[in-house]
C-alpha cells in the first residue's frame, strides 16, 4: 500500500472525530438561535449588547448560547443561573476575556483583565488593603469634600445668572478629578493641561473598550485592520504612554531627592512604586503593571461613577414626588444650612434607595462578563473552557418576574420589608451592580462612599430646570461601555439653599 491513501484515510478520520466532537459539543451548550457560518449570530447582535441579549433571551430561555464571530459565549439574565454560575462554579468563572485593544491600551499587565493567577491574587489583595482600603478612602475624604464643595459652588454661580450647565460634562469632570487626585495627585481645572489631557484619553479608552473590533472576534480578518481600529488604539496608547511616563519619571525624580513634604497622604501611585521599589515584595511588579493600573482605574472609576450620578439625577427631574421626598429627608435630618456629607448617608435610607434604584434600572456595568477557564455543567449543559459568560445586569433589573412594575422608578421598592435586606454587595443574585465574588468590583466602597453623598449634595441645594421644551428629561440610552444617556443632560440649577451653606 502506497502512503496517500494511508493518509487520505488518517486524515478522514481525524476530520470525522472532529466534527463529532463539534456536534457533541455543540448538542449539550444551551439553546441558541440558527448561526450563519463564519458571522455566528452577529447578525442578530445590535451595537448595544445587553438589548440585543435581553430580546434574544426572552426566546431562548435563562441560559442561551451565542456565537459571536469565532467567538462562543454564553448568556444569563436568571438569578438562580447566575448563582450557579458565579457562586457554586466561581473558579471557572474566574477569567476574563480580553481583546487587541485591552491588551495594547493595558500593556498587556491590567489588573482588570488579568488572568485569575498570583498576579491577578496580589493585585486583589493589594487593592483590597491598600490602594482602594478603608484607610486610603479616609484619607482621601478631604479630595472627595473639596470637589464636591468646587461642583456646588459652581452651580450656585449658574444659578445665580440662571444659566444652563452641562450636567453630563460637570459629574464627569468631578468623578475623574477625584480618581486622578487619588491616582496621580492630579486635578483638571479647566481647558488643557496634563489633567485634561489624561481625561479625555481615560474616555477615549472606555469608549473604544466599548466597541466591536471585527478583527477580536472574526479569526479570517485577524490580520486586517478593516476598521482603523488597531490604528486608533495604538495611537491612544502612545498619547497616554508618554503622559503616564511623564508623571511617573517626575515623581521618581522628586521620591529619589525626598522632595515630598512628609506630610503628604500618599497617593495610588506612591504606594505602588513602593511595592515597585520593594525587592521583597511577594510579586516583582513592573513599570508597565504600574502604568497598567493606572490605566485600570482611571477608566473604572470615570464613568462608571459620573453616568450613575447623571441617571439617578435624571430620574429624580423625571419624577418630582421622589424627588420631593428626597428633599425631605434631607431637610430633616441635615437641614439647609450645613452641606450634607458622606457621614451624612447612612442616616439617608431615601437616598440610598434612589441609588439603588437607579442601579437597578441603569446598571452602569450593564453585562458582567467573565471567561470560563475549564470546562463546566451545567443542568444538562456543558459550558466549554474559554467560553465567555455574559450576566445581563440590565435585563436582570427589569424582569418582571423579579420585580413589580419592573419599568417604574420606585425607591421605596428598596425599603420594603422584602427587599430592604438587598444590598450591593454581590450577594443578592437578582441585583449585582457592582458584580460578584473574587472578581467583584474593587471600587464598591470608594463608589458607595461618593455617590450617595454627591446625589444628596445636589438635590440639598438645587432643584433642577430641563430646558426641552416638555420639561422632561429624555431617557435613551447610546451603545456605550458604562451604558451612557443619549443625550447630555443639560438643565438649569435653581437654588432652594443660600450659597452660604458652603461656609
Ligand atoms: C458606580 C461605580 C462602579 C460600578 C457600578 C462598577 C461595577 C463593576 C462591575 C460590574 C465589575 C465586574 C465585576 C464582576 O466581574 O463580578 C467591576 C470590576 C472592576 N471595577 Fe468597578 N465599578 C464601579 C466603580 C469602580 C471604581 C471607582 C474603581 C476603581 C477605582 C473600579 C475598579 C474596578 C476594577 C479594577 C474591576 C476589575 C476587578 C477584577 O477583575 O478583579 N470600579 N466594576
Amino acid at each position: 500500500m502506497t502512503l496517500q491513501p494511508l493518509i487520505f484515510y488518517a486524515s478522514l478520520f481525524v476530520l470525522s472525530a472532529l466534527v463529532l466532537k463539534a456536534i457533541k459539543h455543540s448538542r449539550r451548550l444551551p439553546p441558541s438561535p440558527w448561526a450563519l457560518p463564519i458571522v455566528g449570530h452577529l447578525h442578530l447582535l445590535g451595537p448595544s449588547l445587553h438589548h440585543s441579549f435581553h430580546k434574544l433571551s426572552t426566546r431562548y430561555g435563562p441560559l442561551m448560547s451565542v456565537r459571536i464571530g469565532s467567538v462562543l459565549g454564553v448568556v444569563t439574565s436568571c438569578p438562580d443561573v447566575t448563582k450557579e454560575l458565579l457562586k457554586t462554579n466561581d473558579v471557572t468563572f474566574t477569567g476574563r476575556k480580553s481583546s487587541a485593544a485591552i491588551e495594547c491600551l493595558t500593556y498587556n499587565s491590567s489588573f482588570a483583565f488579568a488572568p485569575y493567577g498570583p498576579y491577578w491574587q496580589f493585585m486583589k489583595k493589594l487593592s483590597a488593603v491598600e490602594l482602594l482600603g478603608s484607610r486610603t478612602l479616609h484619607q482621601f475624604l478631604p479630595v472627595r469634600t473639596n470637589e464636591l464643595r468646587e461642583l456646588i459652588r459652581f452651580l450656585f454661580e449658574k444659578s445665580k445668572s440662571g444659566q444652563s450647565v452641562n450636567i453630563t460634562d460637570e459629574l464627569l469632570r468631578f468623578a475623574n478629578n477625584i480618581i486622578s487626585q487619588m491616582m496621580l495627585s492630579i486635578r483638571c481645572s479647566g481647558k488643557g493641561g496634563q489633567a485634561e489631557e489624561c481625561r479625555t484619553l481615560a474616555r477615549e479608552v472606555t469608549e473604544i473598550f466599548g466597541e466591536f473590533n471585527i478583527s477580536d472576534i472574526i479569526w479570517i480578518f485577524k490580520s486586517f485592520d478593516i476598521q482603523g481600529f488597531n490604528r486608533r488604539f495604538k495611537d491612544i496608547h502612545r498619547r497616554y504612554d508618554s503622559q503616564l511616563e511623564n508623571i511617573i519619571t517626575n515623581r521618581e525624580k522628586l521620591r529619589k531627592e525626598k522632595k515630598e513634604s512628609e506630610e503628604k497622604v500618599k497617593d495610588l501611585l506612591d504606594i505602588l512604586l513602593d511595592v515597585l521599589e520593594n525587592q521583597n515584595s511577594e510579586i516583582k511588579l513592573t513599570r508597565d503593571h504600574v502604568k497598567a493600573l493606572c490605566v485600570d482605574f482611571l477608566t473604572a472609576g470615570t464613568d462608571t461613577s459620573s453616568t450613575s450620578l447623571e441617571w439617578s439625577l435624571a430620574e429624580l427631574i423625571n419624577h418630582p414626588m421622589v424627588l420631593q421626598e428626597a428633599q425631605q429627608e434631607l431637610d430633616q435630618v441635615v437641614g439647609r444650612n450645613r452641606l450634607v456629607q458622606e457621614s451624612d448617608v447612612p442616616h439617608l435610607p431615601y437616598i440610598q434607595a434612589i441609588i439603588k434604584e437607579s442601579f437597578r434600572i441603569h446598571p452602569p456595568i450593564p453585562l458582567i462578563s467573565r471567561k470560563a477557564v475549564e470546562d463546566c455543567k451545567i443542568g444538562n449543559y456543558v459550558i466549554p473552557k474559554d467560553t465567555v459568560l455574559f450576566v445581563n445586569l440590565w435585563s436582570m433589573g427589569r424582569d418582571p418576574k423579579i420585580w413589580k412594575n419592573p419599568l417604574e422608578f420606585q425607591p421605596e421598592r428598596f425599603l420594603s420589608q422584602s427587599n430592604s435586606e438587598i444590598d450591593v454587595k454581590g450577594l443578592h443574585y437578582q441585583f449585582l451592580p457592582f458584580g460578584t465574588g473574587r472578581r467583584g468590583c474593587p471600587g464598591l466602597s470608594l463608589a458607595m462612599q461618593e455617590l450617595p453623598a454627591t446625589l444628596a449634595a445636589m438635590i440639598q441645594c438645587f432643584n433642577f430646570k430641563v430646558t426641552s421644551p416638555d420639561g422632561v428629561v429624555d431617557m435613551t440610552e447610546r451603545p456605550g461601555l458604562a451604558s451612557p444617556r443619549a443625550q447630555d443632560l443639560v438643565c438649569v440649577p435653581v437654588a432652594r439653599c443660600a450659597p452660604s451653606i458652603l461656609n
